[in-house]
Order: C-alpha cells, then sequence, then structure tokens
C-alpha cells in the first residue's frame, strides 16, 4: 500500500500541463473496438483506470498496441470473447461502456456489473432501459449484465435521470442500429460531446451531443480514425482550487477554458483572479478566501466530481459556507478525515456546512475515493507540518504524475510505501 506524505504551506507557484479526459477517454477506447479497422487514439491519460481497461480490451481478444505513454492504437478485429472478465471490470466504473460497444457491434454482450468509487449506490437501469428501446434482451444473470439482440431498431428514449453514462452507451449501440434514435434529456458533459466527435470520425452519424437532444442515425460499419482526447477538466480544476488553498499562483495548460467555466465562476467568487488564455487559465489566490456556497449539477453545472476540492478550500475561507451535492448520495466521506485536520465541517444530509478556519493541520488521513483523496491531497498541502494520505490507489485511478506535477510547482510531497519511509520524511522536513 502506497501513502502521499505531504509537508504543507508552499503556495504552489509555476505552470503545469494537463492531460487527456479520464473520462473521455474511457469511452473512447470502449468505442474504438466498434470497427475492425485500426484507430489511433493520442492524449490518453496515463492513469490506472485507463491502464486496467486496455488490459480488458486485449483480454477479449482486441490487439492494443502502446505507441508512446499518451498514444494506443487498437484493432478490434481479432475479438473473439463477448464475455468480459470480472477480475478486470470490478476495478472500473467505465466498464459498462464495453456493453454498448459490443451491443452494437456484435449484438451481443456479457460484461460484469460495474465497480468504480463508493459514491452512491450507482444503478444503471437507465442504461438498460435504453438497450431494451433499441430491441435487445437484458438480464442480470451471476453478477454480469447479459445483453443480446437479433437486430437493433432505432428507438426514442427519455432518460429519467440525467446520466452521462447511460447518454454515452445508448450513443454507442445506436450507432449501429438500423433507423434513428433520438435521446431526450441527454447529459451535455464535454466528454459526451468528445466521444460523439470520435464516433464520428469513425462514420458514425450523431448531431446534437452537447445538447440535451442528441439524434442517431445508425450506420452499419465504422471505420478507422485518428483521434485527439479532449483535456481532463477535472484534472485542471483540481490544480486551480490546490492554487487557490495554498495562496499560490498556477497556471493551468493544455486546457480547454470553457469546459472550467462553473469551476471558474466559484474561484472568482472566493476572491481569486482567474485568467483565461487559448488554452491555458491562471489562478491566482487571493490574501484571504471568501466564503460562498456551491451545488453540484449536471453540465453545465458545477461538477461533482469538484465538489470535494472546493469544499476543502472553503474550509479555509473566512465565514461559512455550504456545499449541497445532488448527484450522489455517499460524496462526503472525507468530511471526518478533513475534520481531523482541523476543519470545522459538518454533513447535514445532502449538504456541508463549513465554517472556515484560519489553518489547517497535518495529520494522517486516508482517502475514501478518487476526488476525495486528491481533495485532502490539497488540504495536506494547505496545512501546517506533515499529513499522511494513506490509500493513494484511489488517486492514482485519475491523476496522471500527481506528485510530480505538484512537486513542480514547489510542493513537497512523496509517494512512499513504509512506515520508515514515512518516518524518513518526517525526520527530513522537521
Ligand atoms: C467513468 C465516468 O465517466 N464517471 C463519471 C460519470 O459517472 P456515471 O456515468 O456513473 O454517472 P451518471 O451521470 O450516470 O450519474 C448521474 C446520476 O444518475 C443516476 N443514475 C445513473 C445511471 C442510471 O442508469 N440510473 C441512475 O439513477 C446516478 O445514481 C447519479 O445520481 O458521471 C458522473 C457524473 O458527472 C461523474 O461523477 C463520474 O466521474
Ligand atoms: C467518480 C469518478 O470515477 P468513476 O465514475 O469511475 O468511479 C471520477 O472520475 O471522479
Amino acid at each position: 500500500m502506497e501513502q502521499y506524505v505531504i509537508k504543507g504551506g508552499n503556495p504552489l507557484v509555476g505552470e503545469v500541463d494537463i492531460a487527456g479526459a479520464k473520462n473521455a477517454a474511457l469511452a473512447i477506447l470502449s468505442a474504438a473496438i466498434m470497427t475492425d479497422e485500426t484507430i489511433l487514439i493520442e492524449n490518453l491519460p496515463d492513469v490506472r483506470d485507463i491502464n486496467v481497461l486496455l488490459e480488458a480490451i486485449s483480454e477479449i481478444g482486441a490487439q492494443v498496441e502502446r505507441v508512446d505513454k499518451s498514444t494506443v492504437k487498437i484493432n478490434g478485429s481479432t475479438i473473439g470473447n463477448l464475455s468480459v472478465d470480472y477480475e478486470f471490470i470490478k476495478k472500473i466504473r467505465a466498464s459498462y461502456y464495453l456493453l454498448g460497444a459490443l451491443l452494437g457491434k456484435y449484438k451481443h454482450a456479457e460484461v460484469p456489473l460495474p465497480g468504480g468509487c463508493n459514491i452512491g449506490s450507482r444503478p444503471i437501469d437507465q442504461h438498460l432501459k435504453g438497450f431494451r428501446a433499441l430491441g435487445a434482451e437484458v438480464d442480470i444473470l451471476h453478477g454480469a449484465i447479459v445483453a443480446r439482440a437479433e437486430n437493433l431498431h432505432g428507438s426514442h428514449i427519455f432518460l429519467d435521470v440525467v446520466s452521462v453514462g447511460a447518454t454515452i452507451n445508448i450513443m454507442m449501440a445506436a450507432s449501429m442500429a438500423a433507423g434513428r434514435t433520438i435521446i431526450e434529456n441527454a447529459a451535455r458533459e464535454p466528454h459526451v460531446v468528445d466521444v460523439a466527435n470520435f464516433l464520428n470520425s469513425m462514420g458514425a452519424n450523431i448531431k446534437g451531443a452537447g445538447t440535451d437532444v442528441i439524434r442517431i442515425r445508425g450506420v452499419e460499419t465504422l471505420h478507422r480514425t485518428e483521434y485527439s482526447i479532449i483535456p481532463d477538466q477535472i484534472e485542471a480544476g483540481t490544480f486551480m482550487f490546490a492554487a487557490a488553498a495554498t495562496g499560490g499562483d498556477v497556471t493551468v495548460r493544455n486546457v480547454i477554458p470553457k469546459h472550467l467555466e462553473a469551476t471558474t465562476a466559484k474561484l472568482e467568487e472566493i476572491g481569486c483572479e482567474v485568467e483565461e488564455f487559448d488554452d491555458a487559465v491562471r489562478v491566482r489566490a487571493p490574501h484571504t478566501l471568501h466564503r460562498t456556497h456551491v451545488k453540484t449539477l449536471p453540465y453545465p453545472g458545477y461538477p461533482t466530481d469538484m465538489q470535494p476540492q472546493i469544499a476543502v478550500t472553503l474550509a479555509l475561507a473566512e465565514g461559512t459556507s455550504i456545499v449541497t451535492e445532488s448527484i450522489f448520495e455517499n460524496r462526503f466521506k472525507y468530511a471526518d478525515e478533513l475534520s481531523r485536520m482541523g476543519a470545522n465541517i459538518k454533513v447535514e444530509g445532502n449538504s456541508a456546512i463549513i465554517d472556515g478556519v484560519k489553518k489547517l493541520t497535518g495529520a494522517r488521513v486516508s482517502a475514501p475515493d478518487l476526488r476525495a483523496g486528491a481533495a485532502l491531497v490539497i488540504a495536506g498541502l494547505a496545512a501546517e507540518g506533515v499529513t499522511v494520505v494513506d490509500d493513494i490507489v484511489y488517486i492514482q485511478r485519475g491523476y496522471e504524475n500527481f506528485e510530480e506535477k505538484l512537486r513542480s510547482l514547489g510542493a513537497e510531497i512523496e509517494r512512499v510505501s513504509s512506515e520508515k519511509e514515512i518516518q524518513k520524511f518526517r525526520l527530513r522536513v522537521g
């Protein structure tokens, strides 16, 4: 088990390059197996979830060739197994995208129920409703989703909740269903648009991605393409809040500022100066952070994946802030850990009430999930003294070279794997 050890107190200063978006990449890699021709994908983030999905894709028989750290070639012509192994899939949520991809291409898929972060109950009823509407028979058998169809046909699907996963999954399967599909109440996240652009570059016919009505004309085959994944808005936002919480001045590069607007607006409300460039955003922290309220919402609202990061920053703001989580019911598991660092945070229902304190103090804390883990690292960077973050395997799911990027901004952070190393770090930093 690895840990991060952090000596807090250094304002983060400098420039940092943002990797490709994990949550776009997971869907795009799955969609890449929908043709028998070779697909080249660039700007892949080098993170655990991506590596697990690539293993699963090669396990079902596709050819996966790593060209370099952020580029991969995939050829799905050799897929011989439509049943995905539980070992791979239990680790990640986005394994469910293999359902839409395999069902679209082969009209048959067997995928174990997905894993991912334990941030709520996370049903997949809307995915299954969509597949059924396209003509598939879907059963849950022995812990796996089994979907089969003689033929898929277009349909008019109204999603009961705005779901990123269901929107993308249905879009993938419908791309190879006969006739026209309309998805209403679709998710509008940038990664939904990125997956639609990718599928269109393979010959699909998808219109309206980025709005809440997506129209798809099914095609018989998809073809080769080369595609570069959009930047990760959540990684970018995490560094932006790290700048704010540490009193720093950070420019995040290789981003699409438009995708960061909800985050930028909140940073400005709490007193940061945010400057936008074509593909970069600079965040300068104020002397004193102001309080604010925030509620997570589907895009273009404030993202749930950025909720813990703003909460730890507000723990250091003057006054009382309220953070309301409206997407996942179990996303405040970091609150007790943050309290152990001196924060004044109380969770009531789906809101956290945060009374800002002047300083946090380093403590031993545990990452309960990916984004909460990253937020506890931010807390450690801002705190006085040494913080040890356990269970960083969650953080590694979604942040490429996290500690190296933070160190390049002046953070004192190391990845260690024993109590001896933690002790050594403590002695070194004094
Ligand atoms: C791998 C990936 O991309 N994960 C992201 C994806 O997760 P994921 O795709 O799982 O999240 P959804 O957008 O589907 O979930 C949104 C809401 O809809 C509910 N729901 C969803 C599907 C369904 O069939 N039935 C249902 O009730 C969920 O419980 C949740 O309350 O979008 C979330 C919301 O932006 C992000 O936090 C995750 O980081
Ligand atoms: C919650 C996340 O991922 P997943 O849906 O894969 O658990 C995330 O990326 O913040």
